[in-house]
């Protein structure tokens, strides 16, 4: 699939934007703070009907307008669809082919994309919380019914918390009880499907990164569900008392993590930083691996700055693993090695939320 055009009206610092774009590497080049990674936000959000960035979604209205608006027209296989993204102060509203959604989830799918930035570069040192992210975006655009499933595991793991809190007065354990059945339903679901992609992308990423290192390190990416299935059931009811002293659920998918091994060893404990860096590119190149035979077609990716920290040898096997996907890329100058090895299709400057294009 493949973006032909992206409007922005009132959308961060844009107040009209209308631009076409290629099929193949579109380039947003511009000087710090211009308004390069808010085209990839509003791409982002067409997506996943989120920001990537923040999560007081008003933020994106431009400063002193009352409505945020982006609207994308998307080629896939056999048809075109239209995306529109409204944000006023209240209320967040997307329309797909003009028909407006009933539920956000029902975006999921639409457009697919794989975004890979800096930040992501600290996916093994940072918080399990991000690595939770990184497994539950990709799983949400090929897989609704594990976004809904998700989604309804933290609605139903919300209202036990607040029935934990609420204990201490009430003494009654009967609304736990209720939660517990519903929760489980989704927990054992969230965590099937988790296991299923972790072991589909273990596979995938190990042959990446096996290439990547010139065949010499053999990749593992484990998954660690804070609670097996089998043992799910036992464990809620074994920490009952603790999530009631402490009034929050201390056992479930919302606790759980990844590991990544190089030939045996702790990437997070012992890995350095290059070896990390060479994870995490495996780990995206696999996610669009994946995304490709789920979807049956590419989806688009976006890189946002992230090129100038890849190392030449790792910016050749980025874009080897990348022919023929649209791709967005964010930077400040343009490595000669893209000048030298890619074919660029547009180029945008951009500056104080104005775009300039030229033609390859
Ligand atoms: N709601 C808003 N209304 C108007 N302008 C905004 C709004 N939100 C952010 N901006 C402006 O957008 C600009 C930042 O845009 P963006 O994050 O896309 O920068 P960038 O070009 O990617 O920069 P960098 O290279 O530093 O990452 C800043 O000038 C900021 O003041």
């Amino acid at each position: 699939m493949y973006i032909k055009e992206l409007s922005l009206t009132d959308f961060r610092n844009y107040g009209d934007l209308d631009i076409k774009l290629d099929k193949g590497i579109n380039i947003f080049k511009g000087d710090n703070a211009q308004g390069k990674t808010n085209i990839l936000e509003a791409i982002y959000l067409c997506a996943t009907a989120r920001s990537h960035r923040t999560h007081k979604e008003k933020e994106i209205i431009k400063w002193g307008t009352e409505a945020a608006h982006v609207r994308i027209r998307l080629q896939k296989n056999y048809v075109e669809d239209i995306i529109d993204f409204h944000l006023n102060q209240n209320t967040k509203a997307v329309a797909i082919n003009k028909l407006p959604i009933a539920k956000l989830g029902e975006l999921f799918g639409c457009l697919n994309i794989v975004m890979f930035s800096p930040e992501d570069l600290q996916l093994i040192k940072n918080s399990p919380k991000e690595r939770r992210r990184f497994i539950d975006i990709e799983l949400c655009q090929i897989d609704k019914m594990y976004y809904y499933a998700l989604r309804q595991y933290h609605k139903v793991l919300k209202q036990r918390n607040l029935t934990l809190k609420q204990y201490y007065m009430t003494k009654d354990t009967s609304m736990i009880d209720i939660w517990d059945i519903q929760l489980e339903q989704y927990a054992l679901d969230v965590i099937d499907k988790r296991e299923k992609f972790i072991e589909e992308l273990n596979k995938i990423a190990n042959k990446i990164h096996f290439d990547i290192s010139g065949g010499k390190e053999s990749l593992e990416v484990i998954y660690e569900p804070n609670v097996s299935a089998t043992d799910y059931s036992n464990k809620m009811l074994k920490y009952r008392e603790k999530d009631i002293l402490y009034q929050n659920t201390s056992i479930g998918p919302h606790r759980d993590d990844l590991k990544f091994m190089i030939n045996g060893m702790d990437v997070k404990m012992y890995g350095s930083q290059g070896q990390q860096r060479t994870v995490v590119l495996s780990m995206k190149l696999a996610e669009l691996n994946i995304m490709k035979q789920h979807i049956g077609e590419n989806p688009v990716l976006l890189l946002d700055d992230v090129l100038s920290e890849l190392d030449d040898h790792r910016q050749v096997y980025l874009f080897k693993y990348t022919k023929n996907i649209q791709t967005f890329i964010t930077c400040t100058g343009i490595e000669q090695s893209v000048w030298n090895t890619q074919k660029i299709g547009k180029l945008y400057y951009v500056k104080e939320g104005k775009v300039i294009s030229k033609d390859f």
